[in-house]
Formats: structure tokens, C-alpha cells, sequence
């Protein structure tokens, strides 16, 4: 019988993946415009700075039913405004798909809002283990000074759904009030 390597190399310190079949993309603070609280602020920044990027490792074509994706994703430090650096945020397009999110480095909050828009924020620390239900919309806000860096594992036929958020916009933001992180309801 034939003995193989790994197709995919997980650094378990740095939640990198290696690999020739690892996507990767990059999202510049040009691509979020509309994604922050204060635009104005978004617009006078540096258009070509890199806010975040992700890492996927997809064995079976997107929309499929039956496989799992397994993801790395970056979050630079920063702020726009009051407003940390964060991911655009989505529900999944096959809305009642679960998900999972660890964090591995950096600090940060998932923040989680329901279909009724209920919302929250979890802790995102070096082995935290974050379970995202179907029906939730999910982001994560890098609140320290360092990247953040977190694994993600989720159905392959979950989608993205970026359009209602792109429409009716999480209901708060994660933002520095006083030097400390606070959910603020918009
Ligand atoms: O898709 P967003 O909201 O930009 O978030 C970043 C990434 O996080 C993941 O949910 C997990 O890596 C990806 O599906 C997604 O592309
Ligand atoms: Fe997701």
C-alpha cells in the first residue's frame, strides 16, 4: 500500500496553511468601503493597506453538499476611526449552515447576530473554540496590537451571503470607548 504526505500543512503556532492547493485573498481597505461606521474616516485612509486575509483549503467544488472547508484568516491591527479592523461579516447563503472558529493567535471578538438581530460578542484568544449556529451572521474585530489570526472550519455548501449585510449592516459595532472594546448598538 502507497504512503502519502498531507496534502495541507496546518502550523499549529501560527494557524498558517501550506499546500499547492491553498487559495488565498486578500482584502485591502479599498474593498470595505461602506463596511466601517464612519466612511469619511475610511476614505481619508490608506486605500492600499491590507485589513485582513484568508487562507482556504477547498477539496470539493463550493456548493456541494457533504464537505467541509477549512480556513485561516488574518486581521491586521487597527482602527478606522473608533472602529477595529474587522472582517466584512455574512450569513451563509445556505442559511441553517453551522460553523466553526478558533482563535490560535492575537486577541479579538467574534461578534454573532441572530435573524432577529439579536446580537453578541465572544472572547477570541489562542484556543478559543467558537461554535457558530445556522441563522447567524458572523465577524471578527481584531482588538489588540498584534494580528489576529484564527482557523475556521464550515460546511462546503454554506455560501456567503454578503448582501443583507451589505444592506441592513450588523445591528452594533465593536468600537474603543474610553481605551476598552464595547458593542455599540447602532
Ligand atoms: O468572508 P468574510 O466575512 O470576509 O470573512 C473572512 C473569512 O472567514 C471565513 O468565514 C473563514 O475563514 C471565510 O469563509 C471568510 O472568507
Ligand atoms: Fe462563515
Amino acid at each position: 500500500m502507497a504512503l502519502f504526505n498531507p496534502k495541507v500543512f496546518l502550523t499549529l503556532t501560527e494557524g498558517k496553511l501550506e499546500g499547492t492547493e491553498i487559495k488565498q485573498s486578500y482584502k485591502y481597505l479599498n474593498a470595505l468601503a461602506g463596511v466601517f461606521k464612519n466612511e469619511t474616516a475610511r476614505a481619508e485612509m490608506d486605500q492600499d493597506a491590507l485589513i485582513y486575509e484568508v487562507q482556504a483549503y477547498m477539496p470539493v467544488e463550493e456548493g456541494k453538499s457533504g464537505g467541509l472547508f477549512f480556513g485561516n484568516s488574518t486581521i491586521y491591527p487597527g482602527k478606522v476611526d473608533q472602529e477595529y479592523f474587522m472582517t466584512r461579516g455574512h450569513f451563509h447563503s445556505n442559511f441553517d449552515t453551522a460553523e466553526y472558529y478558533w482563535g490560535v493567535k492575537g486577541e479579538g471578538y467574534l461578534i454573532l447576530m441572530d435573524e432577529n438581530r439579536k446580537i453578541w460578542a465572544e472572547k477570541m484568544t489562542p484556543g478559543s473554540v467558537h461554535y457558530i449556529p445556522g441563522k447567524v451572521a458572523h465577524r471578527v474585530a481584531n482588538t489588540g496590537s498584534e494580528p489576529l489570526v484564527f482557523n475556521a472550519c464550515w460546511p462546503s455548501d454554506a455560501g456567503h451571503d454578503y448582501e443583507s449585510i451589505a444592506e441592513h449592516g450588523f445591528s452594533a459595532r465593536l468600537l474603543e470607548v474610553d481605551g476598552e472594546p464595547k458593542l455599540v448598538e447602532e
